[in-house]
């Protein structure tokens, strides 16, 4: 079974996929595909280079991405531009990292999709896990964990889907509005309710 976790920015789909690292579970985490596909060097980070000029790239080489972030999130245009070199990319390292995992034999792999409604993935998994959190607690949470002031967190936010959208197309909602150990309970609820424990693997 492939289990996508999504959800909106800084709703918690970091802690919840700890929790199921912790757990034992694979994890194909597309933040972290992110960075792999723009590492010095590689076709995609001369692709985004070409695109928006030497200035979004560090002295040591790598993706300025703070400038980038900054561009993206106040400019719809630069988003799709950047969208449209990086994303395919991602994909393909998502699928192969799941091909790896299911040909280890992993009866269960949870893939960390945060754009899983907005890129239209919802065929790359079985069961989708959306993490939901009020705006009060996001924005909140997102203006002190990135030190953003409230119109910059405000941007990020509205760069995405409606939270009410990503609940409606979900299998199953994690509402992480109260402790971790709350959403800790609904996490094992839920991966009991799929059949989808470590377990049973
Ligand atoms: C713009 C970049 C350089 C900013 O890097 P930064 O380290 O500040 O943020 P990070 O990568 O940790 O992303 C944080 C969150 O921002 C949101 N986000 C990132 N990119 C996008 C995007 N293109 N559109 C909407 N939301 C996005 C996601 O919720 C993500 O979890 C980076 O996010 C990036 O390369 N984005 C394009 C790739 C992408 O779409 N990633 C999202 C997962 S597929
Ligand atoms: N239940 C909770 N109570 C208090 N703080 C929380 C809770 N869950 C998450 N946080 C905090 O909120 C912030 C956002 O959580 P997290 O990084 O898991 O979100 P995310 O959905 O992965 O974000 P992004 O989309 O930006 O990658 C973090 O600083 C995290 O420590």
């Amino acid at each position: 079974m492939i289990i996508g976790l999504t959800g909106s920015i800084a709703s918690g789909k970091s802690t919840v996929s700890q929790m199921l690292k912790e757990l034992g579970y694979p994890i194909v985490d597309a933040d972290l595909v992110a960075r792999q596909v723009v590492e010095p060097g590689s076709e995609t980070l001369e692709k985004i280079k070409g695109a928006f000029g030497e200035d979004v790239i560090l002295p040591n080489g790598s993706l300025d991405r703070k400038k980038v972030g900054d561009l993206i999130f106040t400019d719809p245009a630069s988003r799709k531009r950047l969208n449209d070199i990086i994303h395919p990319a991602i994909r393909n390292e998502m699928l192969r990292q799941r091909a790896d995992y299911m040909a280890e034999g992993q009866k269960v792999v949870i893939m960390d999709i945060p754009l899983l409604f907005e890129s239209k993935l919802q065929h790359f998994v079985d069961k989708i896990l959306v993490v939901s959190v009020t705006e009060e607690n996001q924005l909140k949470r997102l203006m002190e964990r990135n030190e953003l002031v409230e119109g910059e967190a405000l941007a990020r936010i509205s760069s995405q889907l409606p939270m009410s959208v990503k609940e409606e197309g979900a299998d199953a909602v994690i509402y992480n509005n109260g402790t971790i150990e709350e959403t800790k309970w609904q996490l094992n609820r839920i991966l009991e309710e799929w059949d989808a424990g470590i377990s049973e693997q």
